[in-house]
């Protein structure tokens, strides 16, 4: 059962940049509060120089959502605050409009477990401007983080190749929260269980571990250890062979093998964590056999990733699970995915007309995209085909044109009929939840279901394939529109 809600209680409302509320008074001030606004979150380039990325993190999202109140003793802290002059920064009204404030914003979203790609939209948050500004740091924190660490369980899952990958990563995660949330996107990414026991009773993950170099080292001897183990927990006995040596570390798991046979038990393993683990997998996998020990697993962890995974396979290592933490649930190479939360609409109130808005930067990926935006997938019989990006307040043609964002002279046409499916789903509407999330496990089996469908180079290491994506034509034409005029440049 999964109840992430404990961990967003009681008040998370000042867990926001601090200029958020700042602006949020100014538009309490202005009566620009009236307004209303469609925000975006989308990034701009796949971690890992990777060919894609994988959704993660929208149940956690959604909890902040519901749960943004702010309570009497954030209230009473954000009184203390004081300008330059000494004075108070927010008027007891705001405070007072803070404490009844409705979160009644329509949120749309992709599903966690989509293949996503950048420039798309993966969450969109549309309605009264003060809670669309107070959730954009909140739903970046959380959005970034756990789609970031999905990915690299993806990845190294499919350097795995259908092998059980365990995530070991708690004790070099990113604190607490870093901890709890990187086990849950490692899920989400394809991992078959993890050490992180709360994570494994709050999210419902499977929890799995084998034993530290610290048991072998408090007795006299690995053999001794290895069997004092399996007396306590016959039924559990995967052992870490490399404290002294790993061959006669090998040679004790089989020796303690056997014992475990004679009562009724099968060793499931042994574990190797340093050294050649090419060589030592291909020694280990034929000494268990040879000893009778076919069912037994070579396990392997010691700061694992997706290219040493992918060259140990290369190498022929035998090696049937791996256990993968530091890399996974820090997201190496990359410190973090660079979603941004950007403004697309504005209406004077919920009955004006939209309003459509961009931000010109001199890098053109930079340049936000307007609109209240949706991101539509079209498919063939081989797998998806394109995705293509468009503004909800215009639709999309029956046979639309697709645009390259960075080079517009690259287009294509889709086919009348060509099977298409809106990645984004009503997630909240006025505030109150349309959105069931799937289990975790479903959200897992969607990422594997997603990433077939995609033509391998889109999924290789190496200078993967660049999956297309583009603007519908009239949605491009705006933005160009609205960049050349905000540039003051003839048209
Ligand atoms: N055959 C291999 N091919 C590629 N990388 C490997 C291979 N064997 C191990 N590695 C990786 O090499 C890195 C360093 O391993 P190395 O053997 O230098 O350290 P170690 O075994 O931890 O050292 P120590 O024995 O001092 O603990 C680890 O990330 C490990 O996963
Ligand atoms: O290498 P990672 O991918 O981060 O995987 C987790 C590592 O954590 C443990 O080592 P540690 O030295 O902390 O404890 P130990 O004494 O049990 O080996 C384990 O043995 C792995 O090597
Ligand atoms: O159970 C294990 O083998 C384990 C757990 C955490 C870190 N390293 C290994």
């Amino acid at each position: 059962m999964s109840v992430p809600s404990q961990l967003y209680r009681p008040s998370l409302a000042l867990l926001t940049d601090y200029y958020e509320l700042t602006m949020a008074y100014a538009a309490w001030k202005s009566g620009a509060a009236a307004k209303q606004a469609s925000f975006t979150l989308s990034f701009r380039s796949n971690p890992f120089h990777g060919g894609f990325t994988v959704a993660a993190g929208l149940e956690h999202a959604m909890d902040l959502v519901s749960h943004l109140r702010f309570s009497d003793e954030d209230l009473a802290w954000l009184a203390t605050q004081a300008g330059a002059d000494g004075a108070p920064l927010f008027e007891a009204g705001f405070l007072d409009a803070l404490r009844t404030l409705e979160v009644d914003v329509d949120v749309d979203a992709v599903p966690e477990g989509t293949v996503v790609f950048p420039t798309e939209p993966l969450v969109r948050v549309t309605g009264p401007v003060i809670p669309c500004m107070l959730l954009e740091t909140p739903l970046l924190a959380v959005v970034n983080f756990q789609t970031l660490v999905a990915t690299k369980a993806a990845r190294v899952c499919l350097a795995a190749g259908g092998d059980p990958v365990l995530e070991f990563g708690l004790r070099r995660a990113q604190g607490i929260d870093g901890g709890l949330a990187a086990s849950r996107a490692a899920y989400v990414g394809g991992c078959a269980a993890t050490s992180n026991t709360l994570a494994a009773r709050l999210y419902g993950i499977p929890g799995k571990g084998t034993h530290a170099h610290s048991w072998v080292m408090l007795h006299a001897g690995e053999r001794e250890a290895f069997l004092e183990y399996a007396k306590a927990m016959p039924a559990n006995c995967v052992f870490l062979v490399d404290t002294y040596g790993s061959l006669d570390g090998i040679r004790n798991a089989v020796e303690v093998g056997r014992w475990l046979r004679e009562h009724g038990h099968d060793l499931l393993g042994v574990r190797l964590d340093s050294g050649d683990l090419a060589w030592l997998s291909i020694q280990a996998r034929r000494m268990l056999d040879e000893a009778g020990f076919p069912r037994a697993a070579v396990y392997a962890s010691n700061e694992l990733d997706e290219i040493i995974i992918q060259s140990l396979k290369d190498q022929g290592a035998r090696i049937g699970v791996w256990g993968v933490g530091t890399r996974l649930v820090t997201g190496q190479d990359d410190g973090a995915l660079g979603g941004v939360y950007k403004l697309g609409a504005v209406r004077a109130s919920a009955d004006a007309r939209w309003e459509h808005r961009v931000k010109v930067s001199e890098q053109a990926a930079k340049t936000t995209i307007p609109g209240l935006l949706q991101v539509r997938r079209f498919s063939g019989p081989q797998g998806f085909l394109a995705d293509v990006v468009y503004d909800e307040l215009t639709g999309l043609p029956a046979s639309p044109v697709m645009v390259d964002p960075l080079d517009p002279t690259r287009r294509r046409q889709l086919a009348e009929g060509t099977p298409a499916e809106d990645l984004l789903v009503p997630v909240f509407r006025g505030g109150r939840q349309v959105y069931r999330p799937p289990p975790l496990d479903a959200a897992r089996a969607r990422t594997q279901a997603q990433l077939a469908r995609f033509h391998a180079g889109v999924k290789r290491f190496v200078n993967p394939h660049q999956f297309p994506v583009g603007l519908e034509r009239e949605l491009h034409d705006l933005r160009t529109e609205l960049v050349l005029a905000a540039r003051g440049a003839p048209i």
